[in-house]
């Protein structure tokens, strides 16, 4: 097996005449935690389902766990946890009986003790008589995650397992992920949120089938070579509409009471700030953060992307 748990080259697909995705490489390394992220309609989900063999590949190759994504998805599967955005539960069923229904489903041998095993290791033993569907979102994630790593799997592909989670209970549940690759598993999640970005160890940026960026938080900020003025004083809440149709500003967008104005060029950009800076609102030059730098990718991508689709 290559040194890569994830090793996919040029991987496109097309529906129709639509690229959903075009052209995609990823290798990932055993034991790390990526964060998969891009606008709705990206095309993380078909990505994964690639690399899972879920789906055909138009194009592109590659290994998963070491096997040809074409033709041995039947063993990648049996070594790969999967949970899908819409991951379901029998909700009248309690959550011991629906992870039982799954170990028998993966034919897995001791069935009452792997499930024993499973719901001390989410911390699920003592709710393990309740109703799944009675459950609140964070304790059905947990449910979720038990069901996908009851068989011992090598890898996690999770597609936005946190979505409508609350905070408390998505920090729980990173906390999990991150236990998990501590034990050796490799983790490939979709997510929109920025904050579980960060907790990754390094970051895949999709947008309009294509992959922009990848790297830690840091490589992917300094690799951008954006530029960022912020402000904040009484004039700033309607300089965001003024300030991102003109030259060299690739976007302008508020953090709580603050606005970033960001772009390339330096010049074109010191000179659109210049027309509506007013001392009162101290500007001051600061190091985009990873919104900043997606908005600017997904914009390039936008211009970029009528070439082709
Ligand atoms: N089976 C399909 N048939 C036709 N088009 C599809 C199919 N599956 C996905 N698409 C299209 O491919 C593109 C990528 O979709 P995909 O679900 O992979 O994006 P995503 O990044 O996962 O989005 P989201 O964040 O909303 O989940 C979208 O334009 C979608 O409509």
């Amino acid at each position: 097996m290559s040194e890569y748990v994830i090793d996919v080259r040029g991987l496109v697909k097309k529906f129709g005449d639509k690229t959903a995705v075009n052209g995609v490489d990823i290798q990932l390394p055993k034991g790390e935690v990526w964060g998969f992220l891009g606008p709705n309609g990206s095309g993380k989900t078909t990505t994964i389902r690639m690399i899972c063999g879920l789906l055909s590949v138009t194009e592109g190759e590659g290994e998963c766990l070491g096997y040809n994504i074409k033709t041995q998805a039947e063993l990648i599967r049996r070594q790969t946890g999967y949970m899908t955005q819409k991951f379901s539960f029998w909700s009248d069923l309690t959550i011991r009986e629906n992870l039982e229904f799954v170990a028998r489903l993966y034919q897995l041998p001791k069935v009452k003790q792997r499930v024993d095993e499973t719901l001390a290791v989410l911390g699920l033993t003592d709710r393990q008589r309740q109703l799944a569907g009675a459950l609140s979102g964070g304790w059905k994630q947990r449910l979720a995650l038990a069901a996908v790593t009851m068989h011992n799997p090598k890898l996690l592909l999770l597609d936005e397992p946190t979505a409508g989670v609350d905070p408390q209970a998505r920090r729980e549940f990173w906390d999990q992920i991150h236990r998990l690759a501590n034990e050796g598993l490799t983790v490939l999640v979709s997510t929109h949120y920025m904050d579980e970005a960060e907790r990754c160890d390094k970051i895949a940026y999709l947008a309009h089938g294509n992959l922009m960026t990848q790297g830690t938080v840091q490589d992917i900020i300094t690799e951008s070579r954006l530029i960022t003025f912020r402000a904040e004083g009484p004039n700033v809440r309607t300089l965001a509409a003024k300030l991102k149709d003109r030259a060299g500003v690739e976007h302008a967008a508020y953090f709580g009471a603050a606005l970033h104005v960001s772009g390339i060029n330096r010049l074109a950009l010191e000179a659109a700030i210049g027309e509506f800076a007013r001392p009162e609102d101290h500007w001051q030059e600061v190091q985009p953060n990873l919104e900043d730098v997606f908005i600017s990718l997904m914009s390039r991508a936008g211009k970029d992307a009528r070439s082709y689709l």
